[in-house]
């Protein structure tokens, strides 16, 4: 039973997923913004990453509250991966959000709130507190544990910390006792206690223990014991989205929904006062306000209203920057009988700076295939490779990244190591490609239930005379 155990938790820890875009982990670019050929997981799209880039300064630089930006290309170009480039880019310290258009429809509060919340999820606020906190060296920890069945919700101690200048005692009830045993505290090391959250960070440990060789490993940090006073000011700074305060401050919802993420509405007279707060914050000095990004995916999903949203949100001063993506061509705006570019009305469009993504060549496709079986830590031979990346210049990129996997568990099933040419075969005859898959559909229409003729006006809503985009 216990070796079954054992091999059981290996073999969940094990199972990580793997996203689409977790091979990309920035957008590649030099120190001048210059695009490098096959960098930080990126490749190729050399025009549109150094666009991005220029984009991401501007971000960093604060420089473009209310602006708007469109990456518009056939589908599998990349344009969720830039979009992924910008994000990563960015450092956790600026928010950043994800929706695709699709999603406002599908939950369960009115378009505008959605947006609304998309919004502000994507606008950080950054808050300065002085809090009383102790610095100092630990001397030593003694921790009463009573004899009665208490337990550790009973447990007191004593920390003595000292600093080059003094040495005191401090009382510890079981939530400090919880959190410097979490922290792993002994004797030596350097810790900043906070007092107000019972928060305990470790900076280190003392140079005067550098000879204890027992708690030493190649990555042990060793400061300085502090000076002076144990009990200091410092000041502490807290990012959070004014998503966040909203939910926070929402009495009906409280800070729970933060987690369970069923916000519902949040009433306009909230919002109303959580801005002029802040704004109060910003006039005293106590908080600063970082426009982050908010990124809408398939954004020719959107409808007329959500775009006359995006158009007045826009103009509000607190605005984050808004990357949308679209791979469609002339399309009809949903909820009205217009077609314009992308879907999108004019007046946003006017807006947007656009950056486009094009098509890539055969030797890109088998770079990011690479990337891919390396991320999915998949071995493949060589003329696999090369067999994979026609599969993907004929059919698509997408298509392609998706065999990797499949081709690795064929692979296993015939208790290969390192995947060949007949496992890629195998799956391409398994699994159809759009093009297949629509032949198919052509020859064998009539055995369906309500079959209509493809490639008329019909059959596709009037839709794929207007994308020239789509490759339907
Ligand atoms: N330049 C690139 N470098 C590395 N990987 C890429 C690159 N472009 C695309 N990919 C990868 O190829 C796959 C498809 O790309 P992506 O989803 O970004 O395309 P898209 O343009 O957003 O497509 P769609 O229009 O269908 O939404 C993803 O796994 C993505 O990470």
């Amino acid at each position: 039973m216990a070796e079954l155990k054992l091999s059981e938790t290996r073999d969940l820890t094990r199972v990580e997923r793997i996203g689409a875009h977790s091979h990309i982990r920035g957008l590649g670019l030099d120190s001048v913004l210059e695009p490098r050929a096959v960098s930080e997981g990126m490749v190729g799209q050399i025009k549109a990453r150094k666009a991005a880039g220029v984009i991401l300064q501007m971000i960093r630089e604060r420089k473009i509250a209310g602006r708007a930006i469109l990456i518009a290309g056939q589908p599998g170009t990349g344009k969720t991966a830039i979009a992924m480039g910008i994000a990563k880019s960015l450092g956790l310290e600026t928010p950043f959000t994800m929706i695709a258009g699709s999603e406002i429809f599908s939950l369960e509060m009115s378009k505008t709130e959605a947006l609304t919340q998309a919004f502000r999820k994507a606008i950080g606020v950054r808050i300065k507190e002085e809090t009383e906190v102790l610095e100092g060296e630990v001397v030593s920890i003694s921790i009463d544990r009573p004899a009665s069945s208490g337990g550790a919700v009973n447990k007191t101690g004593k920390i003595t910390m000292k600093t080059t200048d003094m040495e005191s005692d401090h009382g510890l009830g079981p939530k400090l006792i919880e959190a410097l045993d979490k922290e792993k505290v002994q004797s030596g090391d350097v810790i900043v206690f906070d007092r107000a959250c019972g928060k305990i960070t470790k900076l280190g440990r003392s140079f005067t223990r550098s000879r204890d060789f027992d708690v030493m490993g190649s990555k042990t940090k060793f400061v300085q014991c502090p000076e002076g006073e144990l009990q200091k000011w410092k000041e502490v700074v807290h990012t959070v989205t004014l998503h966040e305060i909203d939910v926070i401050n929402s009495r009906t919802q409280g800070f729970q929904a933060l987690f369970t993420g069923d916000t519902g509405e949040i009433r306009a007279e909230t919002r109303d006062q959580i801005d002029s707060k802040v704004a109060e914050w910003r006039e005293e000095g106590k908080a600063e306000i970082v426009p982050g990004v908010l990124f809408i995916d398939e954004v020719h999903m959107l409808d007329i209203e959500c775009f006359s949203f995006l158009n007045r949100a826009l103009e509000n001063d607190m605005s984050p920057i808004l990357v949308v993506a679209t791979n469609r061509g002339m399309t009809r705006i949903r909820g009205t009988n217009q077609v314009s570019p992308h879907g999108i009305p004019i007046d946003l469009l006017d807006r947007l700076l656009i950056i486009t993504t094009q098509p890539y060549t055969e030797d890109e496709i088998k770079n990011i295939l690479e990337i891919r079986c390396q991320e999915e830590e998949v071995e493949m031979k060589e003329e696999a490779k090369q067999l994979l990346t026609l599969i993907g210049c004929d059919t698509s990129l997408r298509y392609a990244i998706h065999l990797i996997n499949a081709a690795a568990l064929a692979c296993l099933k015939r208790k290969g190591k390192v995947v060949e040419i007949e496992d890629i075969e195998r799956v391409y005859r398994l699994f159809l490609d759009t093009k297949r898959s629509m032949q198919y559909l052509v020859e064998h229409q009539n055995q369906y239930m309500f079959s209509v003729p493809v490639n008329t006006e019909e059959a596709t809503g009037g839709e794929a005379a207007e994308n020239e985009f789509m490759e339907v």
